[in-house]
């Protein structure tokens, strides 16, 4: 059965489009200022962007990269593991850790990983990048994440007890309409993507992908993005943004580092739905529904090894 989205009290949600640099010591540090910022304007759930502790790039990922399992791994193994959790608790925020480089040494695999803490410090989902950030546009942009990573396994959605549960997946996973919808046919009442696009498909396609997730499944969407750098080697595009199920930008960055924080209401999912009903029209007698069948929601590969 699908359920319909409901997100039980009002929600303020921040993005935090975060300038990071080479030295991961000072992006944690930043990283936490910032957090402290949103969660001082009200916001009980904020989000940071991909490979937010780390230059981003597949020369980077072995340089940078942490090892999380067994879980819970030492300070020593993951600096940043322990620096979200510490951020989260001492904000009382449910934070999505945007992503860091992972290590798996069990599997001797890379990953893009999403860590998502409680405002406890208790560390809630893991998302791995799903779908890889591979493309070729010639003259413009090549870029091969799997020369480096492996894709994670599952469709992470994260249960935040006093508001509903939201979906959780990195940039690249924002193209694949598949996924966002079986989340929110599951209940999520927000997409969140830490993401990373690139001043090719960015001023494409970012906002575009933003409101077709939210038109497509009439739930929010935000996107998190690093503050551009033009002197790293890759140029992200910003435009940090929040959606809304009817998919209006409700906020939107620039390039440069900025907080964007926007309330999430209840009655906004409900509008929608009654107003466009498409959750009673669709035609599951002429097509499929990808929310049925075989759907993995556990990543085999993140069990502790033994
Ligand atoms: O899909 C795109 O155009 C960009 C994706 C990306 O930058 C990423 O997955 O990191």
């Amino acid at each position: 059965m699908s359920s319909p989205a409901v997100l039980k009290k009002p929600l303020k949600l921040a993005c935090i489009q975060l300038a990071s640099g080479a030295d991961k010591t000072a992006n944690l540090k930043h990283a936490a200022d910032q957090v402290a910022k949103a969660a001082s304007g009200g916001s009980k759930l904020v989000v940071l962007p991909e490979c937010f502790n780390s230059p981003y790039g597949t020369d980077y990922f072995p340089q940078y990269a942490e090892t999380l399992l067994p879980s819970p791994p030492s300070e020593e193994q993951a600096p940043s593991y322990h620096a979200l959790s510490r951020i989260a608790s001492d904000n009382k925020v449910y934070l999505v850790g945007g992503s860091i480089p992972e290590f798996n040494p069990s599997t001797k695999k890379y990953h893009n990983t999403s860590l998502i803490f409680g405002p406890d410090g208790k560390l809630l989902a893991t998302h791995r990048k799903v779908h890889l950030f591979d493309i070729d546009i010639p003259g413009k942009i090549s870029f091969h994440e799997s020369d480096v990573l492996s894709p994670g396994n599952q469709i992470t959605l994260v249960d935040l007890p006093e508001y509903g549960s939201i979906a959780v997946a990195i940039c690249y996973d924002v193209r694949f309409p598949e996924l966002a919808t079986i989340a929110a046919r599951k209940g999520a009442f927000a997409l969140v993507y830490p993401g990373a696009f690139n001043l090719t498909t960015g001023p494409l396609h970012w906002k575009l992908l933003a409101q077709a997730r939210a038109v497509d499944n009439q739930i929010y969407v935000a996107m998190c993005s690093p503050a551009r750098d033009l002197d790293a080697s890759y140029h992200a595009y910003g435009h940090t943004l929040v959606v809304d199920p009817m998919a209006q930008v409700l906020d939107e960055a620039e390039a440069g580092e900025a907080i964007i924080q926007v309330e999430l209401v209840d009655e906004k999912l409900a509008e929608t739905r009654r107003n466009i009903a498409l959750n009673t029209q669709r035609r599951f007698d002429v097509y499929p529904d990808v929310s049925k069948g075989k759907i993995q929601f556990e990543d085999p590969d993140l069990e502790t090894p033994k």
